[in-house]
Order: C-alpha cells, then sequence, then structure tokens
C-alpha cells in the first residue's frame, strides 16, 4: 500500500470548494427517482441521464472532485462509444465506484439491516483499479426507532466497513466509509446526535482494530438533524453547531476529508447545512458534500427524459454544484439561488 497516493487522492476529494457528485444509485433507486419524472429507467435512459451529467463541463471542471459510479455505469459508454469514465477523468475528477451490495436484514435483530458484499471484494477492487476507479463506497444504513438501534446493528455494519476500507487501501483504493443513520423517523435532532456519535465511536474503532490507516479515507456521515417526522425542527446553526461539535468529538483529525450525504434534505437545506458549518471554522478537516439527491433532484426534473432537455438539466445541474461548491467554502448566500432553467 502507497499511503502517500491514497492521502493525496483523498486530500484531492475534498479539495476546498470541490465536492463529490454520487451518482451510484442501484438499480432500485434510481428506479424511483425516474419514476418520479416519468422516465422508463432502461439501461439506455440511465446511460443517457449519466452521461448529461458527466458532460456538464462547468460543474464537472470546477465543483466536482469525484464521481461516485455503480458497477453498471463504469463498464458503459457514451452515445459516440467513449467510455462515460473517460469522461470523468477528462473533466478532471476522480471517478470511484459503490463497492456494496446492498442491505439484508439483520437475523436476530427485527427491523434493522447489515450492509453485504465482502466476497469477494478483493478480485472486483482489482478490476475496478485497472478500469480506472481510484475511489470507493460502502454504505452501511441504521435506522432510528423505538428500542432500536441496537449494539449488535452498530457493531456488525462497522465491522463490515472496517474490512472493506481495509481490502480497498490493500488495492490501492480510497475507501468512503459511509455509516448512515437515516432521519427517516419523529425522532429530534438530539437524538441523532446520540445514535451518530455512538455508531461513529464504533466505526472508529473497528477501523483501528483492522489496521485502517485513517490518513488514507474520507468519511461520508449524515448530518446531525431532526427526524423528517419530528414536529421541532432544529435550525440551520443548531444543526451546523451540533453537526460539528459531534464532528470534532468523534473524528480524529488524521481523517483527511468529511463529504456529507444529504439523506432526503432539499437541496437549499443541505446546502445551507454545509455553508453554517463553515462559518464555524477553522475546521481539522476537509468538510464537503456528497450529495446523491440534493445535486441530481433538479436535473432530473429538468431533463425528464427527453434529449431536447440535456441543456437544461446541465443548467440545473451546475447550478446545485455551484451552490454546493460555494458553500464547501462557507461563501453561499440564499440570494444566490435563483431558478437555473
Ligand atoms: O441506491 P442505494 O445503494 O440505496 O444508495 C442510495 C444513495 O445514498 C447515497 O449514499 C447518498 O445519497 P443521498 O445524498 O441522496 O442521501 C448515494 O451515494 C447513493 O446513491
Amino acid at each position: 500500500m502507497n499511503l502517500t497516493e491514497l492521502n493525496r487522492i483523498a486530500t484531492a476529494m475534498v479539495a476546498p470548494g470541490k465536492g463529490i457528485l454520487a451518482a451510484d444509485e442501484s438499480s432500485g433507486t434510481i428506479k424511483k427517482r425516474f419514476d418520479a419524472i416519468g422516465v422508463d429507467s432502461t439501461e439506455e435512459n440511465r446511460r443517457d441521464y449519466r452521461e448529461m451529467l458527466f458532460r456538464a463541463k462547468d460543474a464537472m471542471s470546477q465543483y466536482i472532485s469525484g464521481v461516485i459510479l455503480y458497477d453498471e455505469t463504469i463498464w458503459q459508454d457514451a452515445k459516440d462509444g467513449t467510455p462515460l469514465i473517460k469522461l470523468i477523468e477528462q473533466s478532471g475528477a476522480i471517478p470511484g465506484i459503490k463497492v456494496d451490495e446492498g442491505t439484508q436484514a439483520l437475523p436476530m435483530c427485527p427491523g434493522e439491516l447489515v450492509t453485504i458484499g465482502l466476497d469477494k471484494l478483493a478480485e472486483r477492487l482489482k478490476k475496478y483499479y485497472e478500469r480506472g476507479a481510484r475511489f470507493a463506497k460502502w454504505r452501511a444504513v441504521i435506522d432510528i426507532g423505538s428500542g432500536i438501534p441496537s449494539m449488535t446493528a452498530i457493531s456488525v455494519n462497522a465491522h463490515a466497513l472496517a474490512r472493506y476500507a481495509a481490502l480497498c487501501q490493500a488495492a490501492q483504493i480510497v475507501p468512503i466509509v459511509e455509516p448512515e443513520v437515516l432521519m427517516d423517523g419523529d425522532h429530534d435532532i438530539d437524538r441523532c446526535y446520540e445514535v451518530t456519535g455512538r455508531v461513529l465511536n464504533k466505526t472508529f474503532q473497528e477501523l483501528r482494530v483492522q489496521r485502517v490507516a485513517l490518513e488514507g479515507m474520507v468519511l461520508k456521515p449524515n448530518m446531525a438533524i431532526s427526524g423528517k417526522k419530528c414536529a421541532k425542527q432544529a435550525s440551520v446553526e443548531e444543526v451546523a453547531e451540533k453537526t460539528i461539535r459531534l464532528l470534532k468529538a468523534c473524528v480524529p483529525a488524521a481523517v483527511p476529508g468529511i463529504a456529507f450525504l444529504s439523506g432526503g434534505q432539499s437541496d437549499e437545506e443541505a446546502t445551507a447545512h454545509l455553508n453554517a458549518m463553515h462559518k464555524l471554522g477553522p475546521l481539522p478537516w476537509g468538510l464537503t458534500f456528497s450529495y446523491g439527491r440534493a445535486l441530481q433532484a433538479a436535473p432530473q426534473k429538468a431533463w425528464s427524459g427527453k434529449a431536447e432537455n440535456v441543456a437544461a438539466g446541465q443548467r440545473a445541474f451546475s447550478h446545485r454544484a455551484r451552490m454546493n461548491g460555494l458553500a464547501a467554502k462557507g461563501e453561499w448566500q440564499s440570494s444566490l439561488e435563483q431558478k437555473a432553467a
């Protein structure tokens, strides 16, 4: 393992003013997104949609440091035969790959999930590296509810995250470690804070036990935030203050960067929260976005599966990428949010 090179890539993934485009929706998730805009989830439509994003030059070259791909996409070619991964490289962004294989019910723990995909992972990583992937992603899902999460669910998911991270580093690939505490439910921000703290502490304990080099990874956490159905929604300032307090308590400064998931926040909320956190600096790590929905909801709507809407879709994507790029430096203002298309 060349740790200097892993650290160089991890640092580039969280470069100031840039963040990660999470375009790695699994087949089930992208179908849901396409259903919402009335588009059939065919291989060709998925290709056309993602090609539209990767060819958005302004966004890709100025605000996007890396792109997380799904297995199908990393092997796909653009309409003109150029591999999609080449479009990403040509824009100056780093290609990455989702390597988990989704979740399964966790035995003896009703309602809880464990992420799978460790079998044959070493072989798969080798192929992805040869294809050009320089980082990977694995997402653990922790739900908050009555009596959950159990310590069992937190432990097995942390163990799997660390197993994955160690395999990545051995394959010269930077692992994005994503323990997502879901924002579904009516819990308040303090319960999210407490559960996320337990999850992060256990995750870093496992990473240490399994000898993962913290200098060669990126953390992708949720923010400390109110549950979607909580009657009392925390303000932007409270989310920023509690998230930074929590991360400072749980994430060692050796970690080069933290890139948040959006988790179902509205586009503008996700941007405003990141921006407010940067007002609380200086911070010991790079802090940016790795958004799926909060970067793509607007372009998906603008595109709606029609070739004549590609330019509008790219404008919508560029706008969100720019807003989040500014937020990643604490330079965003709500007045910059005019309609892109
Ligand atoms: O399709 P999956 O595996 O359920 O993943 C869902 C998405 O969750 C993410 O980890 C975060 O996305 P959001 O920002 O939309 O929450 C993405 O990288 C991924 O595409």
